[in-house]
């Protein structure tokens, strides 16, 4: 056995990646979850591929995986146009696969062997139970397709909210490995390499699994700390609709609470709509009739042998040394159109069989040269015919078309790919070869921990069991491995592990132009014939080796052929019960915060509503009281200025004003100081009345701002007022507008004196004669003239001796009195014309206005402040009222919308859940048999 064998490029590159292999290998300490998760699958809809073992082949893995992302699947297109071909059809589109109707298969004609018969019938109602299944997990996958467009479609309007934990790394670390169990469909091939976990249950409900908060308790805790974050219990449920946000330092909690909620809306339709191209995905899948079946293993663990054992036929190469380097799909020869040929497919190209620019075609015996060659081809496809009757043939037995493909062995170099390969899904059946004399390489056990996440049961065959002489011992020993690999498949041991010589298989007559067998016995000359009775010689050993490889055979029919809704139906089940209980958990999270969302607006409506009516009130009517008030304010202040005014005006003569009179000499002196002083006093009026006005002004004012600190409360914007402010300009202007000059007639008050010359006799006479001259003087009076004629009557002589001393006296005696008058009558002679003048101006009306005018727009400032709060008030409450009364609608739509999403998911959570993929009647069957 030459380890050298593999070519030398791929050596060459081994050991320059050595280096890189250490690297690869603390990549893989340091990130378990290397490997895809169900939210790995690419935006293709394709899932990405798990990569186990140090990695080192990346090269490898990365064409294969540019490979697959282009290909439907590894051999995928070798059935394109084909009958068989599922891809091609319409989801939902009834399938019209004879070989898969059980009416077809029931109505098989009887052969005449009971045993036959028997097995045919077996196989009939195995095959319909499995349709059965088959078309419940169909119908599921439309209604949780539906059921994810109507959520992705809620998720437009209502952005659903997605829950967050706090402690992610404490939840982390909390959550179970996911094992080979049903908890994940697509999942944990990236798991951290460690034996498998126990099977956790994939459909826990969120009081199922642990200590979950009721709803009340985690919204009253979500509301305390954020609407978005739920418990961490709720979070942990996601497996598929599980948002993986890597950024820097940030944890997933603090990412989801720190997005915003239309982001995280936009991230979980992304997920959502990956979820419904997996769904069809899984839905072509289950209907698809062919199943694959890798067979892998160390190399040179007689894999080749193994599969030309299957075959009847020696097919492949087998050597003494690792020969195979690409992977070799055997098919039927029937899918290309009966002709046994191998098509070589080039790198990098998508195999078409109708397009043979994608491959090179060479005779089945050039297959050697072919796959020791990995230089110029990656894979290759080998179609023989069927020597082995359809009861007996693996390849094709009338119910399902399998492809065997023979992987190349194991080592650094090629377990990354193999383990690429092992997770497409196509690959319904992993066979793994172990060698019965090496046991399990470290290569071997990682592909198998990563396997066995992903595909549940491994078919184990420990090949070369002849080699052994304590077969006890090494049965023990590998079935101790197994366990500690896979306790599932170690579980049913006596059907998935084998021990036996493939080499010892007889191989059958090739058909005509065909290599190897040719009747010629076995690789190993093992028998000549498949009967082991055939062998005239009889062998006792022998005939035991075939007997077992018999056994295996049977195991490995179960295994893919009646068992194959496991490996066909599970991944679907599987992937169902995990998205389901994702909306399930993502429904309940929603259909509580929507409860909550509701029972908040109409809270806040119930605030909203007397509140907007009260302030549409208090707008029309305090707009009309502010209206009053002002105006009944410099109503008030006018008539108190017009009266104040007046009787200032009124009074500014009663008294010299505290002008001291300095004599006759000064009298003019005394008469512009008066003057002055009486301006003085009517100024002093005015500003009284400004003052009156200031004050309410400022009543005013802060009636005002009580009514606006009523009807709006701290929305009230308050407006500074500087009541010293007011009349600041002084207005008065009185001094230079009146224009008051002193006459000599002012000095007399003339109205004055006549009322008091009745109580004063001597004065009264004087006054009279003084009258009575200056009567004359100015034109006589009527008693006047009478006294003279009196006079005249009396006689000239004696009346002029006696009047001219006398009227002499009187003009003395009133030109003193009158003299000695003077500061009495002259303020109110310049009081009567100041008073005149002052009307003339219209003084008073026009003061009392300005001072009324200048309260009114004082008053305005606050007034129109108050009605712009109101009315802002009114249109704010107005607006919120609106907004609240859309979310609550669209949250009542969104209640109603999660109550019955909560509904149906658990309904179709309960119909998956009935499909029983393991009470498979064949299964009970045998235990009948047994
Ligand atoms: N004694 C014995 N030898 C076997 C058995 N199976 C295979 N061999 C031999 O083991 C050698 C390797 O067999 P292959 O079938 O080429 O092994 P392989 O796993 O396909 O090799 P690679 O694909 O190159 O890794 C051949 O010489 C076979 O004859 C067996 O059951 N018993």
């Amino acid at each position: 056995m030459s380890q050298g064998y593999f070519p030398p490029v791929s050596k060459g590159k081994s050991a320059a990646r050595n280096d890189r292999d250490d690297d690869s290998s603390d990549e893989v300490s340091d990130a378990p979850r290397q490997f895809s998760t169900p939210e790995d699958v690419n935006r293709t809809g394709r899932p990405v591929y798990a990569t186990v073992g140090s990695g080192s082949t990346s090269y490898h893995a990365n064409r294969l995986q540019s490979l697959l992302d282009r290909d439907s699947g590894y051999g995928g297109s070798s059935i394109a146009g084909d009958e068989h071909g599922s891809s091609k059809l319409p989801l939902g589109s009834p399938r019209t696969d004879p070989s898969l109707s059980g009416d077809t298969v029931l109505l098989r004609q009887a052969t005449g062997n009971p045993e036959t018969d028997q097995r045919n019938q077996v196989t009939a109602i195995s095959q319909l139970w499995y349709n059965r299944q088959r078309v419940a997990l169909g119908r599921a996958i439309n209604r949780v397709i539906d059921l994810l467009q109507g959520l992705q479609e809620t998720n437009a309007t209502w952005p659903a909210i997605y829950p967050s934990v706090q402690r992610t790394d404490v939840a982390t670390s909390e959550r179970p490995a996911p094992g080979p169990g049903l908890h994940r469909a697509f999942s944990t091939v990236g798991e951290p390499v460690h034996p498998p976990r126990p099977l956790r249950r994939s459909m826990t409900t969120v009081s199922d699994d642990g200590p979950a908060e009721s709803s009340k308790d985690a919204e009253t805790r979500a509301a305390a700390e954020d609407p978005r974050l739920i418990t961490p219990q709720i979070a942990q449920e996601f497996s598929i609709l599980k948002l993986d946000l890597k950024l820097g330092a940030l944890n997933q909690a603090e990412l989801v609470h720190s997005l915003e909620k239309s982001s995280v809306a936009s991230l979980l339709d992304g997920k959502i709509r990956t979820s419904i191209k997996h769904l069809t995905s899984l839905q072509e899948r289950i209907d698809d009739t062919s199943s694959k079946v890798l067979i892998t293993g160390d190399l040179n663990a007689g894999k080749s042998t193994f599969c030309n054992a299957l075959l009847r036929r020696k097919v492949l190469p087998e050597d003494q040394q690792p020969c195979t380097s690409i992977f070799c799909e055997v098919l039927d020869a029937r899918e290309n159109g009966g002709l046994e040929e191998v098509h070589a497919v080039h790198k990098d190209a998508i195999y078409n069989r109708h397009d043979e620019s994608t491959y090179d075609v060479f005779p089945l015996s050039k297959l050697e040269q072919i796959v020791l060659d990995n230089s110029t081809y990656m894979q290759c496809k080998v179609y023989v015919k069927d020597v082995r009757t359809v009861d007996e043939s693996l390849l094709n037995n009338g119910v399902v078309d399998i492809a065997l493909i023979d992987a190349p062995g194991l080592n650094s170099d090629t377990t990354k790919t193999t383990a690429i390969f092992a997770r497409q899904e196509e690959i319904d059946v992993v066979v793994f070869v172990v060698s019965a004399a090496n046991h399990f390489t470290q290569s071997a056990k990682e592909f198998i921990w990563a396997a066995a996440a992903e595909k549940a049961y491994i078919f184990m065959v420990v090949n070369g069991f002849d080699m052994i002489r304590d077969k006890e011992r090494c049965q023990k020993m590998i079935l101790d491995q197994v366990y500690g690999l896979s306790p599932r498949t170690f579980k049913e041991s006596t059907e998935l592990v084998h021990f036996v010589s493939s080499n010892a298989i007889p191989m059958l007559p090739s058909p005509p132009g065909g290599p190897g067998g040719g009747g010629s016995g076995s690789s190993s000359g093992g028998g000549g014939g498949d009967e082991p009775n055939d062998d005239p010689k009889g062998k006792g050993k022998e005939k035991e080796k075939i007997e077992d490889f018999r056994k295996l055979e049977q195991s490995l029919r179960h295994f893919v052929l009646e068992k194959r809704a496991r490996s066909k139906l599970t991944p679907a089940k599987t992937y169902l019960m995990n998205i389901l209980n994702d909306l399930h958990v993502l429904a309940t999270v929603n259909l509580d915060v929507a409860k909550s969302e509701i029972d908040r607006v109409t809270r806040d409506l119930e605030e909203i509503e007397p509140q907007l009516e009260s302030s549409k009130k208090a707008k029309s009517e305090v707009g009309d009281e502010i209206d009053q008030t002002i105006e009944a304010t410099c109503k008030d202040i006018y008539d108190h200025s017009r009266n104040s005014l007046n009787s200032a005006i009124a009074h500014a003569g009663d008294s010299t004003l505290g002008v001291p009179y300095p004599g006759l000499f000064g009298v003019f002196n005394f008469a512009e100081d008066l003057k002055e002083a009486m301006l003085n006093e009517i100024s002093t009026a005015v500003s009284n009345c400004e003052d009156h006005a200031r004050s309410k002004a400022v009543s005013g004012v802060n009636a005002i701002k009580q009514l606006g600190i009523l009807h709006l409360g701290n929305e009230y914007h308050d407006l500074s007022f500087r009541p010293d402010v007011m009349f600041r300009r002084r207005r008065d202007i009185l001094a230079k507008e009146i224009d008051l000059p002193t006459e000599l007639m002012d000095l007399v008050d003339w109205s004055t004196l006549m009322q008091r010359q009745e109580k004063v006799a001597g004065t009264g006479m004087a006054l009279t004669l003084a009258t009575a001259l200056g009567g004359r003087l100015v034109g006589g009076s009527s008693w006047v003239d009478h006294a003279l004629s009196a006079a005249k009557i009396v006689g000239n002589e004696n009346l002029r001796k006696l009047i001219i001393p006398a009227v002499v006296l009187a003009v003395v005696s009133a030109a003193a009195y009158v003299l000695q008058q003077i500061p009495q009558s002259l303020p109110h002679r310049l009081s009567a014309k100041l008073s005149a003048q002052l009307d003339s101006m219209d003084y008073v009306h026009a003061n009392s206005t300005r001072i009324a005018s200048s309260v009114r727009k004082v008053l305005r400032f606050p007034a129109d402040n108050l009605r712009v709060g109101l009315t802002r008030s009114v249109e704010q409450l107005g607006s919120r009222r609106d907004e609240t009364l859309k979310t609550r609608t669209e949250s009542e739509v969104a209640f109603k919308y999660f109550s019955n999403l909560v509904r149906n998911s658990a309904h179709q959570r309960t119909l998956v859940m009935d499909v029983d993929l393991d009470a498979h009647p064949q299964a009970s069957a045998q235990t009948t048999t047994a």
